[in-house]
């Protein structure tokens, strides 16, 4: 079992917060600043982003968040220079669209992430089928490969999608992009906790996660939650209390 899957499988509940690495004034040197931060609150992991320049599934901050970082110089390259340098007990997980890790080449980047914090990856826009892109080098590494179900994932699908998964099972709770929310849908839920019966490892929702109440229902239904959006745009506008005010509670919900 993965270091990622180990440490969340503990948790009663799971808090991820999602940051853009590089959406710092200072660029990606703030970096280390927002790692710690969030980890004294006692998140279960932290997601960080990767910007790039064509984030199908982001929605308007992370996307707007991506474009500041690009605007910083950040790049793949520099993300992974700068968590050689980040010492935290926190596990950190990557999120990148294909391209940027492709670009890179994909044996490198999991090279360079051995010995670093980061113990997990979430690559949205790399579907099952296409895992073995990937798969050689994950098996031979202690990083997580994330799986997304999404709601009209059907039942075969998501049985084999919780087979042999690792670190959590993302289950994104809308049809649409990062931060949207009108509503929920009714059966969600149910299609929650029906998938979290079938998965061996902890099952986190995110998508339009912003609120203690949102919180309250999916540590019901689900293992916990991932935050992004919401905590993009405080930490952008500088509400780093209001931020600490809501993780502290968020991580603490009974
Ligand atoms: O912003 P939200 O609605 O709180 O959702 C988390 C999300 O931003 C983060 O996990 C994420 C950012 N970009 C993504 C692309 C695909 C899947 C997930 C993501």
């Amino acid at each position: 079992m993965k270091t990622l899957t180990k440490k969340l499988s503990e948790k009663n509940k799971v808090f991820i917060p999602y940051i853009m690495a590089g959406d710092h004034q200072n660029g990606l040197d703030g970096l280390e600043e927002t790692v710690k931060f969030l980890s004294d609150l006692g998140v279960s992991a932290i997601e960080i982003g990767v910007p790039f320049s064509d984030p199908v599934a982001d929605g308007p901050v992370i996307e707007l968040a991506g474009l500041r970082s690009l605007a910083h110089g950040t790049s793949l390259s520099k993300i992974i220079d700068k968590l050689k340098s980040i010492e935290t007990d926190t596990p950190l997980v990557i999120m990148s669209y294909f391209n940027p890790i492709y670009q890179y080449g994909i044996e490198n980047f999991f090279e360079a992430l051995k010995g670093t914090a980061v113990k997990g990856v979430i690559i949205p826009d790399l579907p099952y089928e296409h895992e073995d892109f990937v798969s050689k080098y994950v098996d031979t590494s202690d990083i997580a490969f994330v799986r997304l179900v999404s709601l009209s994932t059907d039942k075969t699908r998501q049985e084999q999608l919780v087979k042999d998964a690792e670190g959590f099972i993302y289950a994104v709770s809308i049809n649409g992009v990062t931060g949207s929310k009108n509503s929920y849908e009714d059966s969600l839920d149910k299609h929650l906790a029906d998938l979290k019966a079938l998965s061996p490892i902890p099952v986190v929702t995110g998508f339009g996660v912003s609120t203690l109440e949102d919180v309250k229902r999916f540590d019901k239904v689900s293992d916990g939650v991932i935050v992004g959006s919401y905590i993009v745009e405080k930490l952008y506008e500088g509400d780093t209390e209001e931020v600490a005010d809501f993780i502290s509670k968020a991580v603490d919900v009974k």
